[in-house]
């Protein structure tokens, strides 16, 4: 069993650089099969999420390579195989499998997702596009079967704005007969990102960014080359780390544009942020004031930084208040953070947070992934030697983590534990 081990209190210093947003990747990779050539994409980040789907892809019959976070994709031998268990349990996103074969084969059969425990994450609304496109939807023992004769272009109107459903519906509406309109689709860059990949194998799609996308399906898609858009959520927990122990770091591949809440909250509670072009760069913070934040959808707060924000929330002088409409139980961190000293509590759908206080290093359990990223801020402020269990939650969207931060000085690492053995004389009653 793997354990991150950080001595917190070393001011770190220097550039770090993002990688490609995850959230884009787990889209981009499945699409890919929607081609009858190569694709590649340049800038993907190595992160446990994307070598998972490479396998998958690797199941259905496709050849990858992955080499310095370029992969390129043949997909000219894929195959309608059904996908019911196994890898596709290991990340949520592999619902965008159902997407992408739906599309190529007009059937698909895919088993329900997995990725972070954040409360209920229905799917209600990706089945509710692939209904209206004409596919027979089932759940057949915890995997999703769709069958079509032929998809057909529709109007859907989206009950809730959901990414997933935003670019699900996209990756197989392009391969559908006529036109379809997603109304009240998300606005997330990740779904503009998808879209130029799809546009550039040959896709007729207008309007992503906005709420309203209309595609006209195409008989076929072809190869293309792409370059992925950098991590907004990467690059948004290194800023917060800048505000809380930096002492003048410069974060490097950053679209400032996606970053627009994250940047007013942060100035808010007194954080001097440089805006460069492709960069930013976080002078040292003195002194941190309270604030309040609610998650909204894009271009809103983002709820994947809900809870990396409740760390800085621990150093700011007054009562802190933070509020996630997207996904109300998100809040496992703030009992890890108690464990460290934090002053947090969470009243429904909200965290009231006290500070500043000091933590302390403790011995920590990353629930999910961005609770995770939290902890590791936690450790980086906290007096003494924080250790984090459950890495492998955080190593589905942080590529190269401990390299990144030891080269700004942080003291971290990844340990193997051994397995404590119990002899029989400490099992005796
Ligand atoms: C792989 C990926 O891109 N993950 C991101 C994506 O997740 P994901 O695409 O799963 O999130 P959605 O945007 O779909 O979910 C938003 C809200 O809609 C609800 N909902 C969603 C779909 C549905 O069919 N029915 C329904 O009720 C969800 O429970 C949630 O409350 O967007 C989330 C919200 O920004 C982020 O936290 C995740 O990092
Ligand atoms: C919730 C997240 O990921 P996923 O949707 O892949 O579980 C996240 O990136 O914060």
């Amino acid at each position: 069993m793997d354990v991150y081990k950080i001595k917190g209190g070393n001011r770190l210093k220097g550039t770090i650089k993002v990688s490609g947003a995850k959230n884009s990747a787990v889209a981009l990779i499945p699409a890919t099969l929607l081609a009858d050539s190569p694709v590649t994409i340049e800038g993907l980040p190595e992160i446990a999420d994307v070598y998972i789907l490479k396998e998958i892809l690797e199941e259905v019959g496709a050849k990858v390579t992955f080499e310095n976070g370029t992969m390129t994709v043949d997909p000219t031998h894929v195959e309608d195989m059904a996908l019911p268990n196994g890898n596709i349990k290991k990340l949520r996103a592999s619902y965008y499998l159902m997407g992408a074969m739906l599309g190529k084969f007009g059937h698909a059969a895919i088993g329900l997702p997995g990725g972070c425990h954040l409360g209920p994450r229905p799917i209600d609304q990706h089945i509710k596009g692939f209904e209206a496109l004409g596919a027979k939807v089932s759940n057949e023992h915890g995997a999703i079967y769709l069958r079509a004769e032929q998809l057909e272009g529709t109007k859907v109107y989206l009950d809730v704005v959901s990414v997933g459903a935003t670019i699900n519906i996209m990756l197989a509406a392009v391969r559908a007969k006529g036109r379809t309109i997603i109304e009240n689709a998300a606005k997330e860059p990740e779904i503009i990102d998808v879209a130029t990949l799809l546009s550039n194998m040959g896709a007729n799609i207008k309007g992503a960014g906005t709420n309203i996308i209309r595609i006209e399906g195409v008989d076929a898609l072809h190869g293309t080359n792409h370059t992925i858009i950098p991590d907004r959520i990467e690059a948004g927990t290194f800023m917060i780390m800048a505000a809380l122990i930096g002492d003048g770091v410069q974060i490097d591949n950053v679209i400032p544009l996606h970053l627009e809440a994250l940047i007013a909250k942060l100035q808010e509670m007194g954080v001097v942020i440089e805006e460069r072009e492709d960069s930013l760069f976080i002078p040292r913070v003195e002194h941190l004031k309270s604030v309040d934040v609610k998650t909204l959808v894009y271009p809103g707060f983002a709820t994947d930084l809900q809870q990396p924000f409740t760390v800085l929330m621990t150093q700011a002088d007054g009562t802190s208040v933070i509020t996630d409409t997207i996904y109300s139980a998100r809040f496992k961190q703030i009992d890890e953070l108690r464990r460290m000293n934090g002053d947090g509590r969470v009243e429904g759908s909200t965290a009231i947070i006290k500070g500043p206080t000091p933590l302390e290093a403790a011995s920590v359990r990353a629930s999910d992934l961005r609770a995770g990223a939290a902890l590791v801020l936690a450790g980086l402020i906290a007096d003494g030697e924080t250790e984090i269990h459950d890495i492998y939650h955080i190593e589905r969207g942080y590529g190269k983590l401990i390299k990144k931060l030891t080269a700004l000085g942080a003291d971290i690492r990844r340990v193997t534990l051994e397995p404590v053995e119990i002899s029989n004389a400490d099992n005796a009653l």
